[in-house]
């Protein structure tokens, strides 16, 4: 399990990947939309995964009722608050949460920026009523196409001043990150920081793309890294973390079994490497299953577990006063 009397982060953590199936609920019938089911018993097979899906996108297509229920602004508002509920319950100190704007703003045809900023105030308000820490990562969905993740990009320079880093996530064997260097190029320019989903359904050299051409200081899953001893080499010595997803590299068949899974022997590697959820709703497990049932059967010792809590706050994208601010908020 985590220890408490330390900083529990979650630095990988998508806040559309989390939207409540009682939220869904809710958000169908204000909207008056065709919910595929209309109780949470039966609602929760289309919004959650209750068996391993065989590849990355299936797992993916669950996500996608919750963002269709968003009508308005409001709702996107709402869905942001309870993400800072829901982490604040779930024990965490620390989260950076992400969110493709783009893909929240889809089935209503919102305005971007007006979802950027409607996020930004639900966590504003989240954080001041549950005490906790909340940075914002915006993601570009690679799934809808360079075209569409540049209007994310636009939506998310628009309120840059709280937005921490970008990632880009969704279809990695569709659409690789190659396609996407004008993209990050702009992002670096205006300052965010960089993590990209990488070496998840793709192989190590979608790793080494993302650190080389996209300026990735830090890897989304990273799994396939383990392919390819130089890459591990390299993850160490330049200290770019590892945001490992355990259950949810099950959940989308990245890795057969969690005593197949790599971040063992990322730790042992010197990797700094985390423990994180991914899609929390959707997934059905929370922060304290993925410390305490799922790195235990990934073959992690008290001691690796403890490592990897660490590790959560020296590769969050802060400040080392920020660090030190939520280290002693934590001790006190
Ligand atoms: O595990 C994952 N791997 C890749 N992309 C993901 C994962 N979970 C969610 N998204 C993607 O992130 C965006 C919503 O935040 C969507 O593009 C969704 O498909
Ligand atoms: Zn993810």
């Amino acid at each position: 399990m985590f220890d408490p009397s330390l900083p529990v982060t979650d630095i990988h953590r998508h806040l559309d990947g989390n939207i409540r199936a009682q939220t869904i609920l809710d958000l169908g019938r204000q909207f008056n939309l065709a919910l595929p089911a209309s109780t949470l018993d039966a609602l929760r097979p289309h919004v959650q995964v209750v068996e391993n899906q065989p590849d990355l996108v299936s797992f993916l297509n669950k996500l996608d009722w919750g963002v269709k229920v968003l009508g308005d602004l409001d709702a996107c508002r709402r869905v942001a608050l309870e993400n800072v509920e829901d982490a604040a319950r779930a024990g965490i100190h620390y989260a950076e949460l992400r969110f493709s704007p783009g893909y929240m703003a889809m089935t209503h045809h919102l305005p971007i920026a007006g979802v950027v900023e409607a996020v930004i105030d639900g966590i504003k308000v989240g954080c001041q009523k549950y005490n906790i820490d909340v940075r914002l990562i915006g993601i570009m969905s690679r799934t809808f196409g360079e075209e569409a993740c540049l209007r994310e990009l636009e939506g998310l320079l628009a309120h840059r001043d709280h937005i921490t880093a970008v990632d880009l996530a969704g279809d990695e064997l569709g659409f690789p990150g190659s396609e996407f260097l004008s993209h990050f190029n702009q992002a670096r320019d205006a300052g965010f920081r960089v993590t990209v989903h990488a070496g998840e359904a793709a192989g190590p050299e979608s790793i080494w793309q993302a650190i080389r051409e996209l300026g990735a200081e830090r890897i989304g899953h990273g799994v396939k890294a383990i392919e390819d001893r130089a890459l591990m080499d390299f993850l160490a010595e330049h200290r770019i973390g590892i945001e490992s997803c355990l259950t949810s590299n099950i959940q989308t068949s990245t890795v057969s079994s969690l005593a197949h899974h790599p971040l063992k022997q990322f730790l042992e590697h010197g990797i700094l490497a985390t423990i994180n959820t991914d899609d929390p709703a959707v997934q059905g497990i929370e922060l304290a299953h993925e410390y305490q049932h799922a790195a235990p059967a990934a073959g992690l010792s008290a001691a690796q577990i403890r490592q990897a809590q660490e590790n959560g706050l020296a590769i969050a994208f802060l400040s080392d006063a920020e660090r030190t601010a939520i280290r002693n908020r934590v001790q006190a």
